[in-house]
């Protein structure tokens, strides 16, 4: 008999979720903090932890008005940051359930922070501090929400820097662009048309009361997120999950039976499957982390598509002499590093942990990758270039820059910057901000062109 599963109390957490954000605060991934809750933990811990990165400038802000002086720890701040997100929910907003906002009883919240600072060591003497801060709140809300609410980090959620460069980069849309990455993406799904196909998989669907919409070749959006192991299929490798923005990457390169495929940037393998599905390819799959590349090893081979057509290589894509055996490809996938603005919203992290600085680094490091890896392409064949951002400098500013520098380069017609916006004001944005460049190396090149 399994036991049943007891839900934590909220004081355990909002201590998970303090220590989630003091990780953050300190350059660590979500993903990776998340990992260290108790699994029968995670669930809520990971919901009000997407919510406090969601409304983090909000927290801070007014814990930077509530506090006289420098909190005594990183941990105590996170906690009262934690606590104070929950507090400043507009609890008169109809549609707090549908953007999955936690709403909770305001005292309830205060009891259950203070008694979160008592059970630990380093905040247990600092609950008298916390205790009056989120009263304080309490009493002033209103006053301190107004006081706070004219910052435009406040207004849209995001670092000044980083409202600034989608202000100055898209005038007419920017509003939007923010506001997308406060609502969570839908589940798309991509289904393994090896294993079944949509039509069948949709059938399966509608019989389990998943309702779900079509989108581009091979993609299914389900209404409402699902757990994976709720929806039929996933051990049997007929779906992978994937934002339909990602989808794009498999639709735009013309693959066929017998081309030889480097995916350059591959784990966690999303689109390294999904070529594979389409065609019997031989296919080079790199990537400079090989805990990452583990990764893609076990989603190939709950898809059914590992075998000896697959070569594994743990190197950077950059130093060639490290792992190209100087055979050219016919395409090269270049799904490179980013500061993956574009997916903020599924991972709201993101932008608390880029700094401006990063912008000019990522670029300089995408360009050595793309350059390294287009001499080995050969003639007549592709190179893809891919980000998940929506900053110029990662899209359409280096798609230019690489059309200018790539010897023998054509430019084709590939989607260039797809922007996380909503077909319709309160809807969700169907796809995630990717930019995609598409290169083919002319065939009178030379090998080395
Ligand atoms: C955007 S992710 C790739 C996502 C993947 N293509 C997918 O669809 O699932 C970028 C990947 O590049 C890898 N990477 C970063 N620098 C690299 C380098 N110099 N050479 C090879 N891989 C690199 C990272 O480890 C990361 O896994």
């Amino acid at each position: 008999m399994t036991s049943p599963v007891v839900a934590p109390a909220l004081s355990d957490v909002l201590f998970a979720c303090a220590g989630c954000l003091r990780d953050v605060l300190a350059g660590r991934s979500l993903t990776e903090s998340l990992q260290e809750v108790p699994d029968e933990w995670r669930a809520p811990v990971q919901s009000v932890s997407f919510y406090v990165m969601r409304q983090l400038a909000t927290g801070q802000a007014l814990s930077g008005l509530l506090l006289d002086k420098k909190a005594p720890n990183r941990l105590v701040e996170s906690l009262l940051v934690v606590a104070l997100c929950l507090l400043a929910v507009d609890e008169s907003q109809a549609n707090n359930k549908a953007r999955h906002v936690p709403v909770y009883d305001a005292h309830t919240v205060v009891n259950q922070a203070v008694k979160a600072a008592d059970k630990h060591k380093k905040t247990a003497s600092f609950k008298g501090l916390l205790n009056a801060c989120l009263r304080n709140f309490l009493r002033n809300k209103e006053s301190l929400m107004q006081a706070i609410a004219v910052r435009s980090e406040v207004q849209w959620g995001f670092p000044k820097w980083w409202i600034h460069q989608v202000r100055q980069a898209y005038p007419g849309q920017w509003r939007e662009i923010l506001a997308s990455a406060a609502t969570p993406g839908p589940m798309t799904l991509r289904v393994n048309t090896r294993q079944i196909s949509r039509e069948a998989l949709r059938q399966l669907f509608i019989e389990q009361d998943i309702s779900c919409h079509e989108a581009g070749h091979a993609g299914l959006v389900l209404a409402r997120a699902l757990p994976v192991t709720q929806i039929p299929g996933f051990e049997q490798g007929w779906w992978s999950v994937q934002d339909a923005g990602a989808q794009l990457a498999g639709e735009i390169v013309p693959v066929h039976d017998g081309m030889r495929v480097l995916d350059a940037c591959a784990a966690p393998g999303g689109k390294t499957a999904h070529l594979l599905e389409q065609a019997n390819l031989d296919m080079t799959v790199l990537d400079v982390d090989s805990h990452r590349l583990a990764r893609v090893e076990e989603n190939l081979a709950r898809l059914k598509l590992d075998g000896p057509h697959v070569h594994m290589r743990a190197a950077d894509a950059a130093e060639l002499s490290q792992w190209w055996d100087g055979v050219p490809f016919d395409l090269v996938l270049a799904d490179v590093p980013c500061t993956a603005s574009g997916i903020v919203r599924r991972h709201p992290d993101i932008k608390w942990l880029r700094q401006e600085a990063d912008l000019a680094k990522t670029a300089a490091l995408q360009r050595a990758i793309v350059l390294a890896l287009w001499q080995t392409v050969a003639p007549g064949g592709y190179l893809l270039y891919v980000t998940c951002s929506v900053f110029p400098i990662e899209g359409q500013e280096q798609a230019r820059y690489l059309e200018m520098s790539l010897a023998g380069a054509e430019r084709l017609g590939a989607p260039g910057q797809i922007l996380p916006l909503a077909e319709q004001a309160g809807s969700v944005a169907p796809h995630d901000g990717f930019y995609y460049a598409l290169f083919r190396k002319k065939p009178e090149s030379g090998k080395d062109g």
